[in-house]
């Protein structure tokens, strides 16, 4: 404990977030690589991804839809990605006629065909307008992807897929989803800029995301 609270603070909150940065390194690169490879597969295709994620993590998920309609690092062509919590006259209307837990469900209803990824993002993995949408995301035909806090939780059970961060506090999972959305940018350009035929080798580990070595990582999940 130091003179200064604010300083004790901060180092905590700083120890925090590099043990779930840590844990994502360790575990969480082999996913996320597999989905960016996914995503590289099907939006050129012409699916669509649908995101969505309630307070910071719906933030996120709007980086991320905005990473892949413009552009993450290298030009490339646009592709289709919707935040659904951005369309307010949806949200507010569903919300209103028919409860808060029904704003993703119905637009993923509305919105979804098969084939197109639906990505829903949560600390808490808790939240019913997320569940009841990854439900009508599955009954449409979408693969659903979760990307949720400390696992297991009953998002990461209703969806295909789930990315669970082991963070200790909601700041720090939603600072270590904003690495994964990243990465996960940087596996879908890395895929596809990769000439035709070294896509299908490089779908697990792009050459610019080298898994870190599990002895570099400390026991309470640091990086040495
Ligand atoms: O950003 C924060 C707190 O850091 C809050 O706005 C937080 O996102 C909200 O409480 C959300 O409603 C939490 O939902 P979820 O991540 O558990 O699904």
């Amino acid at each position: 404990m130091s003179e200064s609270p604010a300083l004790d603070a901060a180092q905590l909150h700083c120890r925090s977030l590099e043990r779930a940065l840590g844990l994502l390194c360790r575990d969480g690169l082999g996913r996320i690589a597999d989905w960016g490879g996914r995503l590289a597969a099907a939006l050129p295709a012409g699916s669509r991804l649908l995101a969505a994620g309630n307070g910071g993590s719906a933030a996120q998920a709007q980086h991320l839809t905005a990473e892949l309609v413009g552009r993450y690092q290298r030009e490339r062509p646009a592709y289709s990605a919707i935040s659904l919590h951005a369309e307010t006259s949806s949200m507010t209307a569903i919300g209103n006629d028919y409860g808060f837990d029904h704003v993703f469900a119905r637009q993923v209803s509305a919105h979804g065909r098969p084939g197109d990824i639906l990505l829903l993002l949560s600390t808490s993995g808790r939240s019913a307008n997320l569940i009841a949408a990854a439900m009508a995301g599955r009954a449409a035909g979408l693969r659903v992807w979760a990307l949720t806090g400390p696992g297991p939780n009953p998002l990461g059970e209703a969806a295909d897929e789930a990315l669970c961060v082991e963070g200790d506090t909601t700041a720090t999972v939603q600072e270590t989803h904003l690495v994964a959305v990243h990465l996960l940018c940087e596996a879908f350009d890395a895929v596809l800029a990769a000439p035709p035929g070294a896509a299908a080798g490089r779908r697990t580990t792009p050459h610019d995301m080298v898994p870190v070595d599990a002895d570099a990582i400390s026991a309470n999940g640091s990086l040495l």
